[in-house]
């Protein structure tokens, strides 16, 4: 619905206060997740124009706008972990699962998956990762419930990392970055993952804003799949492989970016391949993200055996073990919660 209200000036912005503060004051009221979301939507009909001034006295005073990232990347999951976990709830609405669920696999069914999964996260777990694809092929209104489920999480307080798998020479890693990190970005998020074979340095205008914008960056190393092992493994003529080449590259990165604290680049690196014998993890001094838990065959015991020598650096994610259970919001909360509680177990933090 075009309105007759418009921006005035750098001094204005179409601006997403009014649903963060909705979500920020409705959820401790005992508002439903659900009906606060519903007066979101209300708002995508409506204008809220708010002076920039007030966007930032609000991100300032920690309500959780998008983008108001007030702690390094590395310290928000510290504390989200604590709280909730090491879990990270993987959100990858496929046509399986919108079928499964009785949902149309259409923009509209697309919309109800994301105000089910916006009612079973929201005070569940501490990180979300949507997978892009799964929204991209429903076009710009699955962009768009990307965008909304993103933008909902963060003004509730969760950490998204957004699972983009993004890479390219240098001037396009420019552009993906300001797609998705920083206040400014079109879909601000706090973390992205990306692919690294066009060569680590080719990332550089990803990692340097996201350490402006104490934002993460997760790059694959060690993909949870069998198809990776090949090039993941193979040698350089140094004899180091691609994925020690890549865990070494990161280091040196954290090692300038955070020296004596968890930096802001992390790795992707699947547990689904036992326990690594030629890497000195902890030396990495970033994260982990660990995929392929549940469908892929890892369990809390087989992350905790890959990760023993950096149990409190862990992330392990789980997408459709956890969504099978839907869609009934209270049994997903119910299995993702069942889930974290066993990984902390088995991870012990
Ligand atoms: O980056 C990822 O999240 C990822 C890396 C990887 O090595 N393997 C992997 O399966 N993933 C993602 O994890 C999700 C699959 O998780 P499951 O459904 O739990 O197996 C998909 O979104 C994958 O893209």
């Amino acid at each position: 619905m075009s309105s007759p209200i418009r921006p005035v000036g750098p001094a204005w912005t179409w601006a997403p206060l009014a649903p963060a503060l909705v979500r920020r004051l409705g959820y401790p009221l005992g508002l439903l997740p659900t009906a606060a979301d519903r007066l979101w939507r209300v708002r995508t009909e409506w204008v809220t124009i708010v002076p920039m001034s007030l966007v930032s006295k609000a991100g300032s005073v920690g309500f959780g706008l998008p983008g108001s990232s007030s702690a390094p990347f590395a310290d928000r999951v510290r504390t989200a972990v604590g709280r909730y976990g090491p879990l990270v709830f993987g959100l990858d609405p496929s046509g399986d699962l919108l079928t499964g669920w009785s949902l149309p696999d259409t923009p509209d069914g697309l919309e109800r998956f994301v105000d089910i999964v916006l009612d079973a996260s929201v005070g569940a777990v501490g990180v979300v990762k949507p997978q892009a694809a799964f929204y991209e092929r429903h076009g710009w209104r699955g962009i768009r419930s990307l965008a909304r489920l993103v933008e909902s999480c963060r003004g509730a307080g969760l950490l998204v990392l957004l699972d983009a798998k993004r890479g390219d020479i240098g001037s396009t890693s420019q552009a993906y970055a300001e797609a998705y990190l920083g206040p400014d970005a079109g879909i601000p998020v706090d973390a992205i993952t990306v692919t690294p074979y066009l060569g680590f340095a080719a990332m550089q205008p990803i990692l340097d804003r996201a350490v402006a914008s104490d934002a993460g960056v997760f790059v694959v190393t060690r993909s949870s799949n069998a198809e990776g092992r090949a090039l993941q493994s193979a040698r350089h003529a140094d004899t180091v492989t691609v994925e020690q080449h890549l865990v070494a590259n990161i280091a040196a990165e954290n090692n300038r970016l955070a020296p004596g604290r968890v930096g802001p680049i992390g790795s992707v690196f699947g547990p689904t391949h036992g326990p690594p014998t030629d890497f000195d993890l902890r030396a990495m001094n970033g994260l982990f993200l660990a995929p392929g838990v549940g469908a892929q065959g890892a369990t809390p015991a087989t992350v905790a055996a890959c990760f023993a020598d950096c149990p409190d650096r862990v992330l392990a994610s789980a997408s459709r073990s956890l969504l099978a259970v839907g869609p009934d919001p209270s049994r997903l909360r119910h299995s993702a919660q069942t889930l974290a509680a066993h990984l902390r177990d088995a991870l012990r933090t």
